[in-house]
């Protein structure tokens, strides 16, 4: 059994920890915030994530995983450190290093054997060749090795421990061999491929997949917006091109846009680096920019089909970037529902299970439901932002009675056309026919 030290417990530290326990390994999970850690040795997880709760219970009571708010001593006891801190846009766009920064002083001041130390943390090109020279200021005893090697994490909110114990790949990026041979050893368990690379590209596979995937998002998005005036439908669109395997049929889900907390802040921080390297990044700054207009197509559907807002009740189904998570970083609603609110309408909000996280976020004026159908009644639209199972399967017919005006503007394309059409709903989705009421219409939101 290695004994792996994790530094943060967001995300990606405790979902990887949990794993890497779950698979075999020694963890134990430190962090700044010592009321998280205090949660965490009651079991109370701080995050939602489907299955984390079970899988960190499990694997505490094998004595296999488990948390302190001893980062010096978690370090001092650990031959694998991983950073998971967070990293985060700041107000230039480019990625804040201080937590970054921070964990390798601590790491360096209390280095007393040979260890490695991983980052797991999204971080700019060259930021490990910097945690070298950070660890190595601060050792207390200049003769001590060490090796960094950068370790991207790929995991996805709301499917991370399944994304994680079925790993599509390993990147594992480094300046020596033996380091990058003992990582790649400690993934033997997962039975995952193992990409070696030098440290800086395995920095760069991070930035350049995510951007990848926002550019596929913003692409289908702005083929969406064409179809809508043109009379085409994105769904029929994107099944057809997905089928060509060089294309493929992910992240083509048109709606109104990603959010969460990694493509927004990295979309922007790749642009940062690419503009250190003097590279203007044209295609990314059009990804970034189709993605801030999309949302905006929820309000275009609202004055279309209310006019003016003021004086009128909008419920807004879904308040997660995503479902399955109670994560609302870039959300969406963050957005959105101030805009609904300045414009004169009263906003009843529900979501499944991030009414508290977003709550810290929106104006007090916000109302919130603790149920679905109490959210929609007698609004004058219903507005879905996030696909979760539960308002993808609501009760059509329910709503339709219950709403004032049946007036529905999807975000997330949930439901069939014709489907809505037998449901006497208006109803507005992305890229395809407006359905009307009354007189049926060839424009979109
Ligand atoms: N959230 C995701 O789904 C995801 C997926 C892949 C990669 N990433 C990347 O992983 C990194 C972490 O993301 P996250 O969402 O888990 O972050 P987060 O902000 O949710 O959590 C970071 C944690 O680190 C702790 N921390 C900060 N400084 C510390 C220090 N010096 N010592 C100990 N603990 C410290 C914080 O208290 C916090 O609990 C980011 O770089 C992110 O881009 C995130
Ligand atoms: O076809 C699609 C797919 C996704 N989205 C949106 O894109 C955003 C991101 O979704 P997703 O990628 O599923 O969630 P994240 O948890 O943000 O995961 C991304 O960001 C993580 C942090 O870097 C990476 O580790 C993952 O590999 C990467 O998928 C969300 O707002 C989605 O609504 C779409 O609009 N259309």
């Amino acid at each position: 059994m290695n004994r792996i030290g994790v530094i943060g417990t967001g995300y990606v530290g405790l979902v990887s920890g949990t794993c890497f326990a779950e698979v075999g390994h020694k963890v134990v999970c430190c962090d700044i915030d010592e009321s998280k850690i205090t949660r965490l040795k009651q079991f109370n997880i701080p995050i939602f994530e489907p299955g984390l709760e079970e899988l960190v219970k499990k694997n505490a009571a094998e004595g296999r995983l488990s948390f302190s708010s001893d980062i010096a001593g978690v370090i001092k006891d650990s031959a694998v450190i991983f950073i998971a801190v967070g990293t985060p846009m700041s107000a230039s766009g480019e990625a804040d290093l201080s937590y970054v920064k921070e964990a390798a002083r601590m790491i360096g001041r209390n280095m007393n054997t040979h260890k490695i130390i991983v980052t797991k943390s999204t971080v700019p090109v060259g930021t490990g060749r910097l945690l070298e020279s950070l660890i190595r200021d601060n050792l207390p005893d200049s003769s001590q090795t060490f090796d960094v090697v950068s370790n991207p994490e790929f995991l996805r909110e709301g499917s991370a421990i399944h994304d994680c114990m079925n790993m599509e790949r390993a990147v594992i990026g480094a300046g020596n061999a033996q380091a990058a041979e003992a990582i790649a050893e400690l993934h033997a368990p997962f039975e995952t491929t193992i990409f070696k690379t030098s440290l800086e590209s395995a920095e760069m596979i991070k930035y350049a997949a995510n951007t990848f995937l926002a550019t596929k998002i913003s692409f289908i998005n702005a083929i969406a917006n064409i179809c809508g005036k043109v009379g085409a439908d994105v769904t029929e669109v994107a099944a057809g091109m997905g089928l060509d395997s060089r294309i493929g049929n992910k992240f083509l889900q048109a709606g109104i846009g990603y959010g969460g907390s990694c493509f927004p802040k990295d979309t922007y921080a790749l642009k940062h680096i690419a503009e250190e390297a003097g590279y203007s990044f044209k295609l990314l700054e059009a990804v970034i920019e189709t993605n801030e207009n999309q949302r905006l197509l929820i309000m275009d559907g609202l004055v279309q089909s209310l006019g003016s807002l003021r004086g009128k009740k909008i419920a807004v189904l879904g308040l997660s970037f995503k479902p399955n998570t109670d994560d609302v970083r870039e959300a969406p609603s963050l957005s959105l529902i101030p805009r609904m609110l300045e414009m004169g309408a009263d906003v009843c909000a529900y979501d499944p299970i991030a009414i508290r996280e977003a709550g810290q976020y929106l104006p007090d004026e916000v109302d919130y439901a603790h149920e679905l159908y109490e959210c929609v009644t007698d609004c004058d639209a219903c507005v879905i932002l996030t696909e979760w199972s539960e308002i993808v399967n609501m009760d059509l017919e329910r709503v339709h009675r219950l709403l004032r005006s049946p007036v529905m503007i999807d975000g997330r394309n949930c439901f069939e056309l014709d489907v809505m059409r037998a449901h006497q709903f208006e109803y507005h989705s992305v890229g395809r026919q407006v359905i009307r009421t009354a007189v049926p219409a060839a424009v979109t939101v």
